[in-house]
């Protein structure tokens, strides 16, 4: 008999659950649309892959609200920091200008420019929520390479410096131009650019370190996506983890007399592999000039190196 209460018992309860269950579901679908907020077409895009393997989204024009991620970002009140080189050549001017327009228009940015020539910066009328800190570099001995000391010099001064001055850092090529607005939609712990030679036929070209010897070698059959070294970044952090893994690499590297594929680039990508991105920027944020644009960009290139920079003292 106790045996048959119990039982019934559950049956009741069972039954319970059953209504209660029926009660939810008609309640939830009867509201289901009412309760989403509903997104105005833009913020879809069905050309493009928009998400990674790894649930990391990557920001392509036209998928996101500005207005929305500005005002979550105004609420943290973060300051978000630059650094750039210019060492021996220089072309501060064009980036200068371009960067005080178009990056993170109204917020908070601080922009380190590393040069061994201070006395050579024109002077620059800046906006008055961002500032430009000049920092004397000297072309260090000790990487005879100007750009395989980048990763040296940024580790070193968030050490010192950064960690204290900025939340996000982000480091960009000088020799560039914004033609387009690149808001608070980049800001995410750790941020890498789609290689822009990864949309065109000769993404062959720009490929991953193959040789077991060299320490950014990533074996024949992994990988994702190829990254640029001219813009990436992340919070302050992150990017202290990834600068300083990619010197010490750089460093291995050149003890053993090799040289990776694409220098700083592949040791990044290597260390890319490894730690994956939480967001990354689609090839629209960082066009090479010497490709042609494909139709899949929506603007006509956020960022792009500026052509033929070489005799470009400017
Ligand atoms: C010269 C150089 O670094 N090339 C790197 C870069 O090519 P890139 O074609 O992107 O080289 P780049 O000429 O844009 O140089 C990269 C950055 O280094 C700085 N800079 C460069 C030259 C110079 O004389 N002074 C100076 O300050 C400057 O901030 C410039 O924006 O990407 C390649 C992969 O795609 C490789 O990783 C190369 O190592
Ligand atoms: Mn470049």
């Amino acid at each position: 008999e106790l045996v048959y209460k119990i039982q019934g018992q559950t049956i009741i309860l069972g039954a319970c659950s059953t209504i209660r269950w029926l009660i939810k579901f008609l309640f939830v679908s009867m509201n289901f649309t009412q309760t989403l907020p509903s997104f105005s077409p833009p913020c879809r895009r069905q050309d493009v892959p928009v998400l990674t393997p790894w649930l990391a989204p990557i920001v392509w024009e036209g998928t996101f609200s500005r207005d929305i991620l500005n005002a979550q970002y105004v609420q943290r009140n973060l300051v978000t920091g630059v650094v750039t080189f210019a060492v021996e050549k220089y072309w501060f001017v064009i980036y200068f200008l371009s960067a005080n327009q178009y990056f993170l228009a109204g917020h908070p940015v601080n922009f380190y420019l590393f040069t061994d020539n201070p006395e050579k910066i024109p002077p620059l009328q800046m906006a008055p929520e961002k500032r430009l800190l000049v920092i004397p570099v000297q072309n260090d001995p000790r990487w005879p390479d100007i750009s395989t000391s980048h990763m040296d010099i940024i580790n070193a001064y968030i050490h010192s410096h950064f960690q204290h001055e900025v939340d996000y850092l982000y480091s960009i090529d000088i020799n560039s131009q914004l033609l387009a607005p690149i808001g608070v939609e980049i800001i995410d712990a750790l941020v890498a650019t789609i290689s822009s030679w990864h949309l065109t036929p000769w993404y062959r070209n720009k490929s991953y370190e193959r040789r077991p010897a060299s320490r950014a070698a990533i074996p024949e059959g992994h990988g994702d996506f190829y990254y640029t070294a001219s813009f990436y970044g992340g919070s302050v952090a992150e990017l202290y983890k990834l600068t300083r893994a990619c010197s010490e690499g750089l460093r291995a590297d050149r003890e053993k007399g090799i040289e990776a594929r694409w220098h700083e680039e592949s040791h990044l990508n290597r260390y890319l592999v490894q730690h994956k991105p939480t967001r990354l920027l689609s090839p629209e944020y960082y066009w090479d000039a010497e490709l042609s644009a494909p139709p899949i960009l929506r603007t006509s290139q956020i960022y792009k190196d500026v052509y033929d920079t070489q005799n470009d003292s400017v």
